[in-house]
């Protein structure tokens, strides 16, 4: 390692004790004085560059790492309005206070997306969202991803946290083109929509936030195979539910309550029991106006996410009913045996309370004044005191408050989460609440300071612990950078057996009223050993002070017992549980069987709830990569780009950045296991044009593996000058250790060879397309000259076959003719002489055949009688025939048989004078034969044949 280097990591290695820039840089511990002189004369050569330093993207890049340099550089790109800055492995997010235009638009987020290389980007949310989204894409262990979100309250995580929510809502679901656009446009409309009614029911304006998140919520976005958001789940922790009955001076309730006294119409006012002119004891300070004071705008997304009118209604009227309990006041009764007096007023109240709530007023009024106690097997009735009753009012409100947050989220959760069939990997987005340090704090500061820590825990414990102590057991030549553990502060809270909660519980569980100041004496005692708890002798106030990384926070025990109990009277659930309102006995009836108190059972008390619920949230995060962003407040009073420097030194020093940025400048933040590399970048070695160098991608054993990574890395960094690169990476004993800029070699790299590799199997594909569509013609055309020709074939014989029924008619049409001839010659043979005449007929057209006689007359020997008759002039013979008789006389005659619509016979012998019978006839016989619906009937028969007598005469043809 070089000179420099060590210096740099010596300089690393100091801790910062004062909050002041000034005093930070004189509390710069080196051993060696002139150590210190030359740092100091860096600094001052590094910022006197003052219009360059606002450039510095990546604070790695800074040089010297001290506090002030980093400090001035964020002051100089807030100055310039650039709000996000890299810190190695985390982000650093600058709140602007102000909407800043373009920064979040969907163009933006189509640009990162779309990038091949986000990191070269401007710093952004986006990146960070970016680079959790490949990594799922990777599918490199972890493949779940995590972005923690952290810093103090109204540092911008809420805001953060929606960014990420948006930004995958579009990049995961814009490429969906195969799925239904309207299933996609709902998942991730309902992901969004979630947002505002969490929002609506869960922050409050207070002096720091204007929309202070009183709940800490992990959003896990469920992402299918192809890296769509398919569905969602939220997990919330510990509402601040005091605050329905308790707002510090100066603070809201939740905004939800002010959402429908400023948003309400007059119907929905008459319907909550709130006129215009009402006010409530619960909801101080309705005068101010915040943002977020958006009546609709909640009301939309609970209609978008299926809560439906009459449910909406039902909750809302539980919101007026909690208001109007706010107002029922009790005054002491001179009697302990009374129960408290209500005043006429709060009579009222307590009645429109009860109607909103929809339980008896009677039952409510006793349940808030009178505590069932219970005596063996049975229940003794005991009035309670004001102080009790107030006790009992407040109780109520926040258990329903709560019990409401609960179904809402579980309400949630069912309309976003989709079936765990349907996705395999997720993004967590953690919004916690920040660290709070107040005037006076109780158990909800030390919860919420205590999950802070949990969460600073997770990250000394993920990066700068775990990955200097991975270091050095993977052979790496470290100079190891020391951080600020908070280890100790967590074994004050949380540890075992004797901890701040350990004690906590243990009076709880105890079945009396607890003291303060006996308490107080008690932690002394147990805990005096652990160096971040301390006590102002001098206070009176019984209190208890814990070192949390970010600061020294005073705690009052004073009601602290009592809260961490959380008792809820067994006789307001009974009652609820009974409410005509059907959402209040639903939430009701999921608590009796949560409530121990009702079974007797040991109690669960609010912080081991908490603890419990943390701790799940922590195996979470130790699966998933994370990923952090330290959200920093440039001032206390909110005011756009304004830039207190003691203020961000504090928020800098509290999260470790100076610590976090040595390790990260210094170090390989992405560490692959041997194993994962090979399978990962083998195909680098394998694809390479530089065959000489095989790689043997089987290779089991460790030793042979690292070879064999070593070779993939001389290939893959073979074209470049190794100097520049052997810093990027190093191969430890079991891992491979790479800085982005490595890693994102090697992807670049793997990408070429896979889009090479892409491009073959295309081209091989389109062969194989060809070859398969030629060949599926050639058959195509076999089959069709097959069948074609089986259909012609079949054709043919159709044909023959009716050809022979055609022969066969007509032979037996010839026969029938033959012996109509014969028997005519013999009819005629007693008259008939010598030299019969032969008529020729011809044929004139399809269909119709003429006989027409030859020009001489042919000479008849004798004349049939049917003929005579037919030819005889009706005025002469007394026997006379016309029309249809002459015709069928006529066929009679010639022995014709008679087939309607067939043919028809006409003459013109009967137009000649018949002078003799004997004499011989003259003129022409027509045959017409109609059109037969026979095929080839237009075929004339074969006229070859011999036909004697008269019928031959009339049917012969002349060609
Ligand atoms: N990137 C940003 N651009 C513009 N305004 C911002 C940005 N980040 C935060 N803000 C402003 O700062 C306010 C506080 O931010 P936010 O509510 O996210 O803080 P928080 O860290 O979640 O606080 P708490 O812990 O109290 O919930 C927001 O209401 C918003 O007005």
């Amino acid at each position: 390692m070089s000179s420099a280097d060590n210096r740099r990591n010596v300089r690393a290695g100091y801790r910062n004790g004062g909050a002041t820039v000034e005093g930070l840089i004189q509390n710069v511990d080196f051993s060696h004085p002139s150590l210190n002189d030359s740092l100091e004369g860096e600094i001052q050569a590094f910022l006197i560059n003052e219009d360059q330093l606002h450039t510095y993207d990546d604070l790695t890049k800074v040089n010297p790492v001290t506090p002030t340099t980093v400090l001035k550089c964020l002051q100089a790109r807030y100055s310039v309005k650039v709000f996000y800055t890299h810190a190695g492995c985390t982000l650093v997010a600058l709140n602007p206070f102000q909407p800043v235009p373009d920064l979040y638009s969907l163009d933006v987020m189509k640009e990162y997306h779309y990038a091949s290389q986000p990191q070269e980007f401007k710093p952004h949310i986006f990146i960070v969202a970016e680079e959790a989204y490949r990594n799922v894409q990777g599918q490199l262990e972890p493949v779940n991803q995590s972005l923690v979100v952290s810093g103090e309250s109204g540092a911008g995580k809420t805001w953060t946290s929606r960014c990420l929510m948006k930004y995958y809502a579009t990049v995961a679901a814009s490429s969906s083109v195969m799925k239904s656009q309207d299933t996609v446009e709902r998942i991730e409309r309902r992901v969004l929509d979630s947002n505002p009614i969490m929002e609506a029911f869960g922050n409050a304006c207070t002096l720091r936030n204007n929309n202070s998140s009183r709940f800490g919520k992990y959003i896990q976005l469920q992402l299918d195979r192809c890296q769509l958001l398919v569905g969602a789940s939220v997990q919330t922790y510990l509402l601040e539910k005091t605050r329905v009955t308790c707002q510090p001076a100066n603070e809201r309730n939740f905004h939800i309550f002010y959402q429908m006294m400023k948003g309400a119409t007059d119907q929905q006012r008459k319907e909550w029991m709130m006129s215009q002119d009402q006010c409530f004891a619960w909801l101080p300070n309705s005068e101010k106006t915040v943002e977020e004071d958006c009546f609709d705008e909640t009301v939309e997304a609970m209609v978008h996410l299926g809560i439906h009118a009459e449910r909406q209604q039902q909750i809302f009227r539980i919101l007026a009913g909690i208001l109007q309990l706010g107002n029922v006041s009790f005054s002491s009764s001179t009697d302990e045996s009374q129960t408290c007096h209500l005043s006429e007023q709060s009579e009222d109240f307590l009645q429109r309370a009860a109607e909103l709530l929809c339980v008896p007023a009677e039952e409510l009024q006793t349940c808030l004044r009178v505590r069932t106690l219970k005596a063996g097997k049975q229940n003794v009735l005991k009035p309670c005191s004001q102080a009790e009753c107030s006790v009992r009012r407040d109780c109520l409100a926040k258990l329903i408050y709560a019990q409401l947050f609960e179904w809402i989220v579980t309400f949630i959760n069912n309309s976003i989460c989709a079936d765990k069939s349907t996705w395999c990997n997720f993004i967590g987005v953690l919004d916690v609440y920040g660290f709070e340090c107040f005037q006076i704090n109780n158990l909800e500061q030390l919860c919420i300071n205590y999950a802070n820590e949990k969460l600073q825990q997770h990250f000394v414990a993920h990066y700068l612990r775990a990955q200097q102590e991975e270091y050095v057991s993977e052979g790496l030549q470290w100079s190891f950078v020391k951080y600020q553990d908070n280890q100790s502060c967590l074994d004050l809270i949380e540890g075992s057996p004797i901890s701040v909660f350990s004690l906590l519980n243990e009076e709880s569980r105890l079945n009396r009223a607890s003291d303060a100041k006996m308490f107080r004496v008690r932690l002394e005692k147990e805990l005096s050993d652990n160096g971040n708890i301390s006590w102002d002798k001098f206070s009176k106030v019984p209190h208890f002070t814990v070192a949390h990384y970010a600061g020294r926070v005073n705690y009052q025990i004073e009601g602290m017992v009592e809260k961490n109990k959380d008792p809820v009277p067994a006789e307001l659930i009974n009652l609820f549980e009974k409410s005509d309102n059907p959402l209040l006995q639903e939430i009701f009836a999921d608590k009796k069987t949560e409530n121990p108190t009702n079974r007797g059972l040991s109690k669960v008390t609010v912080v081991s709830k908490f603890k419990n619920s943390l701790e799940n949230l922590m195996k979470i995060l130790h699966t998933t990569t994370p990923h952090y962003t330290r959200c920093i407040k440039p001032n206390p009073d909110c005011k756009p780009l304004t830039f207190k420097k003691e203020e961000v030194i504090m928020q800098l020093e509290a999260c470790g950045i100076v610590e976090t940025i040595h390790i990260s400048a210094a170090g390989f933040p992405i560490r692959i296991p041997f194993q994962s590399f090979m399978k990962r970048y083998g195909l680098i070695a394998k694809y390479s044009k530089l065959r000489s160098q095989c790689v043997d991608l089987e290779a089991d054993n460790n030793d042979a593996l690292q070879q064999e990574v070593k070779k993939l890395l001389g290939v893959a960094l073979h074209h470049l000058s190794s100097d520049r690169h052997s810093s990027l990476v190093h191969c430890g004993k079991t891992k491979v250790f790479l800085t982005q800029a490595m890693l994102d070699l090697l992807e670049d790299q793997r990408k070429k060879i896979l889009s090479r590799c892409a491009f073959s199997i295309q081209c091989c594909w389109l062969r194989y397309q060809r070859r398969r569509r030629h060949t599926h013609r050639q058959s195509a055309t076999l089959i069709q000259a097959a069948v074609r020709s089986w259909l012609v074939r079949k054709k043919v014989r159709r044909w023959n076959r009716a050809a022979g029924v055609i022969q066969n008619k007509w032979k037996k049409w010839r026969t029938l003719l033959k012996s109509l001839a014969e028997a005519e010659l013999d009819d005629a043979k007693d008259v008939v002489e010598e030299d019969v005449p032969v008529l020729n007929p011809v044929v004139r057209e399809r269909g119709s055949v003429q006989l027409s006689t030859i020009p001489e007359p042919v000479p008849v020997r004798g004349w049939p009688m049917g003929l005579a008759l037919a030819s005889a002039p009706s005025i002469t013979v007394s026997l006379t025939a016309t029309g249809f008789q002459k015709m069928m006389s006529a066929m009679a005659s010639l022995n014709l048989p008679s087939r309607r619509g067939q043919y028809k016979v006409t003459t013109n012998q009967y137009t000649e004078e018949l002078a003799s019978i004997r004499a011989q006839p003259k003129g022409s016989v027509k045959l017409h034969c109609q059109r037969s619906p026979l095929l080839y009937a237009d075929r004339h028969p074969d006229l070859k044949s011999d036909v004697r007598g008269f019928n031959e005469i009339l049917l012969e043809k002349t060609l």
